[in-house]
């Protein structure tokens, strides 16, 4: 067995940048990751504008009434000039007028019989956002490498980058394995279940920025594992299995990828659950064999093959941040030999709250989890206040 710590670098050190990259639409971009600084061709504001609806005027003026001399609305150009005891009338986002230091909210004015404006509130504000206070030609708010989000989509839109160039996504073939499993589209008979990892690392796949290639349920035979494996490595860049990676008589996916040339780097780790995780590489091509229990699939594709996908893709944040917080409850476990993960839910003090969970089956655990918190190896008890590592899902 090899620390968690140790099986993540084994993994970063196996990977292989793919080096191709497209261009695509802004929608398309969501999920990939860029390939180039994204540089403004502006300035933004690109001009003085107002913050507020309201009346543009000289501060120095407040105490007199005011005399509207024009209204500006959103993309026009003022025309006048604002001198003493005169004001604008102004939309947020307009252009502010020549003489004008301030823009007064229209809630802080009244309208007086004879139609000009009266200052009513207490101390004025500016109100105005200055040319290029925000980015300036030639800064670059995005760099190559970020893992786009929708937030990026609308700096981008903003700054006319409108077909961004992107890593080309790696293909993953998923292979749930088991004779046990049938699809969530049928009723399982006796001791037959449901394949939900399939369908859960399909999913995984799509939220990495990965393209899914699934094989459907593999059953339990050498034979078939083998064209199966054989099949998933020719076609994709990654493949992923789960099951049949332990001790059990019909757990033959290590030797199978040992007979079609995979090299083994690991076959176990410390980790609680996903200790039977299986990773090995053939050329360029990386195969991990997760275990078939479906929380420890789920766990060790977040922390081993979503990295690997985005480190691929030459994401410049491949790791999920962690946040240390104290539980809520005092914790304990019966056996420390490996590091322990657990579903939790982060409550709105911040504190970690354990959630019930009965091991690495009890996937209905996760349906209210907000984070997985981690008990470190050799630690059996924490107390209530104790710090801990949480990973959000
Ligand atoms: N003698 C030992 N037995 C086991 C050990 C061990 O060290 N010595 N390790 C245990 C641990 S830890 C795990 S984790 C499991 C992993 O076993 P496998 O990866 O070989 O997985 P299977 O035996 O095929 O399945 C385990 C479990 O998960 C269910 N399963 C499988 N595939 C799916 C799927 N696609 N969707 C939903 N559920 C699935 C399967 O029916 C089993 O119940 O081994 C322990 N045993
Ligand atoms: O390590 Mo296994 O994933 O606990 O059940």
């Amino acid at each position: 067995m090899i620390s968690l710590d140790k099986a993540i670098r084994i993994v970063e050190q196996s990977v292989t940048a793919l080096n191709s990259e497209e261009r695509v639409s802004l929608s398309e971009s969501l999920n990939r990751v860029l390939r180039h600084d994204v540089v403004s061709d502006i300035n933004m504001p690109p001009f003085r504008k107002t913050a507020v609806d309201g009346y543009a005027c000289r501060a120095a003026d407040l105490d007199n009434p005011l005399t509207v001399i024009e209204v500006i609305a959103a993309g026009t150009t003022p025309q006048k000039t604002i001198a003493q005891g005169t004001c604008s009338k102004i939309m947020t986002g307009a252009p502010i007028p020549n003489g004008a230091d301030c823009v007064i909210p229209v809630e802080d004015t009244e309208l007086l019989s004879d139609g000009t404006i009266r200052f009513k509130g207490s101390k004025p504000k500016s109100n105005i956002c200055e040319l290029g206070e925000d980015i300036k030609i030639g800064e670059s708010p995005l760099s190559k490498g970020t893992l786009i989000k929708p937030q990026h989509i609308a700096i981008m839109a903003a700054l006319g980058c409108h077909s961004p160039i992107v890593s080309v996504r790696p293909r993953v073939s998923i292979l749930p394995t088991g004779d046990e499993l049938v699809e969530p589209t049928e009723i399982p008979q006796g001791s037959k279940i449901r394949n939900s990892n399939g369908h859960q690392l399909i999913a995984q796949v799509i939220s990495a920025g990965a393209i899914p290639m699934y094989h459907g349920i593999v059953g339990d035979t050498e034979e078939v594992t083998e064209k199966a494996i054989a099949r998933a490595l020719a076609e994709s860049d990654v493949v992923v299995l789960t099951g049949g990676v332990s001790m059990g008589d019909f757990d033959y996916v290590p030797r199978i990828m040992e007979r079609l040339g995979v090299k083994i780097l690991f076959d176990s780790i410390a980790v609680q659950p996903g200790k039977p995780t299986t990773f090995g590489v053939a050329g360029n091509k990386l195969i991990f064999g997760l275990p078939g229990n479906p929380v420890s699939s789920f766990v060790q594709f977040e922390l081993l093959v979503k990295p690997a996908l985005l480190m691929m893709m030459q994401c410049n944040e491949p790791y999920a941040r962690t946040y240390k917080l104290p539980l809520a409850i005092d914790y304990s476990r019966k056996r420390a030999e490996r590091l322990g993960l657990f579903p939790v839910i982060v409550n709105d003090k911040g504190e970690v709250e354990p959630l019930e969970f009965h091991g690495s089956a009890h996937i209905f655990s996760l349906a209210k989890a907000t984070g997985i918190a981690a008990i470190p190896l050799g630690v059996k008890e924490l107390k209530k206040g104790e710090l801990l590592d949480v990973r959000p899902i």
